[in-house]
């Protein structure tokens, strides 16, 4: 597993927001090229399908979209590389990293060949014949770091299967958990791959156990390894009872063995538990169980599990290597037969034309187009747009309506993608997922054919939790600056760049040190420009702690009309359980107004003020969160009062008041997993104790430790460097966001009297200007 130490020396903090629910999810992506896609009819083994052009239009019921997701490093570049190779779609196995001097043909962007890790999400397509039918598979490898959490949104909201990848020594890691929070929140069916069974300390029982007990997962092994570590050597499938072997240049024949007789007893109860849990869930498998308990049909059960993934109360789990070319074609199998096609997955959009009521969309070409366009990308040749196919069809030549601002955009050219290569396509039919080019539109924009009035929800942004200033050396590249800055913002939706109004600093903000770095990389590459990048700065919040009334008046008389709004109310804090799940933004607004005394069309006046001012906090300039402004009382007056007044008068009410609300500095808090060589527990165990952290739990596997901590995401700095040199580069870490969580007094003051010193300082520099 390649070290998150050495990914780069920039990557030091990663972490997200919270993760509220909601979901809209469907999507696959199929050749409607006149004739489509075709496989050679090869069954079960080598390279089973190709990348031929077919002359029928295909079945959607043939057609798998799927992403592959987990923890960084888990192997899943890796093993799409192999999927790629085995169904004929690429001639050769290269692998992450460029450590072959190529790199894995689905990280296509010269940064993540030499960083061996996935940035963008890719997308792909191949056949593989199952069953005697060929199936479409429609791939988006994501990528694993938490700082590019987006693109694992994006793909998940679209698709309608997943592989969630999981190392096989390391079992559930910290984003693993984040991987299934995605996949529950867009509801999305699932297989489980164990890979690396090849690795010292692989051990596939833990990794069952973790995922029943940390994900409560209903899974059952629907194999059992044939060896692990240097002796596996294959997989035994428990539900036909056939054991396989992967031969051949880089496992590409796949044969069926007898069982050995040392694996036949754990074949034997591995089948009966997964049946036993079949017929605990499928009434029609019960029947069948009941029956023919010992004799119960492949097909039979291959149906249960197929109907119990799709109702995601079950994920069945396989295992392998992929570096080590075992098992991946049985995984294909699996995702042909078990993960849904386009028809089986409900999708809704609202009806703007009604009150935006839920309406359920027919993955049906005949019906009016419903479109979700939901990855931009920048590329040299003009913007390309990710988009899914919900309903209706594409055709080119035809034209679009963007549901946002209501204009036509003609369709000029259609692609399916193939990693980085584009391949020219005529139509597209409800259930794919194409590329248009020519079409400049942000991310998250629902289209139709003008027939229909429908918007897909949008996906979960988390909110920005660490920012960097960016200095340009020279005025001649502010132009080149400022267009990269728009690109990389329709691009992504957590990339975020502002001039901050005291310091006027350009200010970029994103989901990490790496995800920010990477970008501030793209300009000196892609656009020449020499940027400067500041140390980075941890985004806190504010928050109050009490309730506090507040009785306002603002008024203004300078000759001429004046201003006056008067305002009285309170605001007090929101328990984090009642706070809205939406991330940044839990600040409600409530009026709790009667009567004329305020005409209402002052109200959301009042609103944008309280909301503007909370994007600031007093005490530090960061934001509030989890605070509520509530006005039941005030004055208007016929004259003086406007929109402008009331606005005035909700910023003068939070500068009066808030520092009565004893308002507190909350520091985001990382849940941080080191895993090092045995020897070395103690050092890792002081490494956290160090930066004030605390240990919640360490484990053993083999000849390495895991230990689990929290630590203050200010405190993280500078770790990466610290772990290699203390563990001699044999030490890796992770970490996610877990809570914001109140300051230490000592610290905070640190905090609010820097902030004060800098405003002094900014104040001091404009009166001197
Ligand atoms: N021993 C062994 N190593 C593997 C296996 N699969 C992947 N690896 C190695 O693990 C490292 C990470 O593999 P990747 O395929 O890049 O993992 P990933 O999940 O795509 O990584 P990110 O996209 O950066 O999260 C590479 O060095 C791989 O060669 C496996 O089955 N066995």
């Amino acid at each position: 597993m390649a070290k998150i130490c050495d990914l780069t020396a920039a990557v030091d903090e990663i972490f997200s927001g919270p993760l509220p629910f909601y979901a809209r999810r469907g999507g696959h992506l199929l050749d409607s090229s006149p004739g489509g896609l075709q496989c050679r009819a090869q069954s079960g083994n080598a390279s089973n399908a190709s990348s031929a052009v077919p002359s029928g239009p295909l079945e959607l019921q043939t057609v798998r979209n799927i992403g592959i997701s987990a923890h960084i490093d888990s192997g899943k570049t890796t093993l799409t590389e192999r999927i790629l190779f085995y169904t004929g779609r690429i001639d050769e196995i290269h692998e992450v990293g460029k450590r072959d001097g190529e790199g894995a043909k689905m990280d296509s962007m010269e940064l993540e060949r030499e960083k061996g890790i996935t940035i963008q999400s890719a997308a792909t397509y191949c056949n593989w014949n199952v069953d005697d039918k060929t199936h479409h598979i429609n791939i988006i490898d994501t990528p694993g770091h938490i700082d590019f959490t987006i693109e694992v949104e994006r793909a998940l909201s679209v698709l309608d299967g997943a592989v969630l990848v999981v190392c096989g020594v390391s079992g559930v890691q910290s984003q693993t958990l984040t991987v299934d929070r995605q996949m529950r929140r867009y509801n999305v069916p699932r297989v489980v791959f164990i890979n690396k069974l090849d690795r010292d300390g692989a051990d596939p029982p833990r990794c069952l156990n973790m995922l029943r007990n940390k994900l409560g997962l209903r899974t059952c092994p629907i194999q059992v390894p044939m060896g692990l570590e240097s002796r596996h050597r294959g997989v035994i499938d428990v539900i036909d009872r056939k054991a396989y072997a992967f031969d051949g240049y880089k496992g590409s024949e796949r044969t069926e063995i007898d069982v050995p007789p040392e694996f036949a007893e754990q074949v034997e109860v591995t089948r009966a538990e997964l049946l036993e849990t079949l017929a605990d869930l499928d009434d029609e498998f019960a029947e069948h169980y009941l029956e023919h308990e010992a004799a119960s049909s492949p097909e039979a059960i291959h149906a249960a599990v197929r109907r119990q993934t799709i109702q995601r109360t079950f994920s069945p789990m396989l295992m392998g290597s992929a570096y080590k070319n075992k098992g991946v074609q049985n995984l294909l199998d699996a995702v042909c037969r078990y993960l849904p096609n386009p028809t089986e997955v409900r999708n809704v959009a609202l009806d703007q034309d009604n009150d935006e009521e839920t309406v359920e969309l027919s993955c049906d070409p005949k019906k009016p187009l419903v479109a979700l366009a939901f990855k931009i990308q920048d590329l040299p040749t003009g913007q390309l747009t990710y988009m899914r196919l919900y309903q209706g069809k594409l055709q080119k030549g035809m034209s679009i309506t963007n549901m946002t601002t209501q204009k036509k955009h003609p369709i000029k050219r259609i692609f399916r993608m193939h990693s980085n290569e584009m391949r020219p396509v005529d139509t597209a039919a409800a259930g794919d997922i194409v590329a248009l080019g020519g079409l400049e539109v942000a991310s998250g924009t629902t289209f139709t054919d003008g027939r229909l009035r429908y918007t897909m929800t949008t996906m979960y942004v988390p909110p920005p939790v660490m920012s960097l200033a960016i200095k340009v050396s020279t005025r001649g590249e502010m132009d080149r600056f400022s267009k990269a800055i728009g690109k990389f913002q329709r691009e992504d939706p957590t990339f975020h760049v502002h001039t901050d109004e005291e310091s006027k600093e350009i200010i970029m903000s994103g989901m990490g040190e790496l995800h920010l770095e990477i970008y501030a990389e793209r300009m000196r590459r892609e656009y020449n420009i020499a940027v400067e990048t500041g140390a980075p700065k941890v985004n806190f919040r504010e928050t109050i702690t009490t309730k506090c009334d507040y009785d306002y008046t603002h008024k203004r008389q300078s000759g001429g009309r004046g201003e006056y709004g008067k305002i009285i109310g309170y605001f007090e804090p929101i328990p984090e359980e009642d706070a809205p799940d939406d991330g940044e933004d839990s600040i409600i607004f409530e009026s709790q107004l009667m009567g004329n005394d305020i005409p209402p069309s002052y109200i959301p006046s009042i609103e944008k003020g309280f909301r503007e001012c909370a994007r600031k906090g007093l005490l530090s300039g960061h934001p509030l969160i989890n605070t509520k402004f509530v006005v039941h009382d005030g004055k208007a007056h016929e004259v003086d009062s406007s929109d402008q007044a009331f606005r005035n008068a909700a910023e003068g009410a939070f500068r009066n008041f808030y520092m009565d609300a004893g308002p507190v500095i909350l520091e985001p808090i990382m849940a941080v997993e080191v895993t090092v060589p045995a020897d070395q527990q103690a050092v890792a165990v002081t490494s956290i104790t160090r930066r004030k952290g605390s240990v919640t739990n360490t484990s053993q596997r083999a000849e390495t430790v895991t230990v689990q901590a929290e630590v203050g995401l200010k405190d993280m700095f500078g770790y990466t460097a610290d772990i290699r040199s203390f563990t001699q580069g044999q030490g890796e870490y992770t970490m996610e966001f877990l809570c914001y969580r109140q300051m230490g007094g000592s610290e905070q003051e640190e905090v609010v009297n820097k902030y004060q010193e800098q405003r002094l300082a900014e104040l001091k520099a404009r009166r001197g200007r």
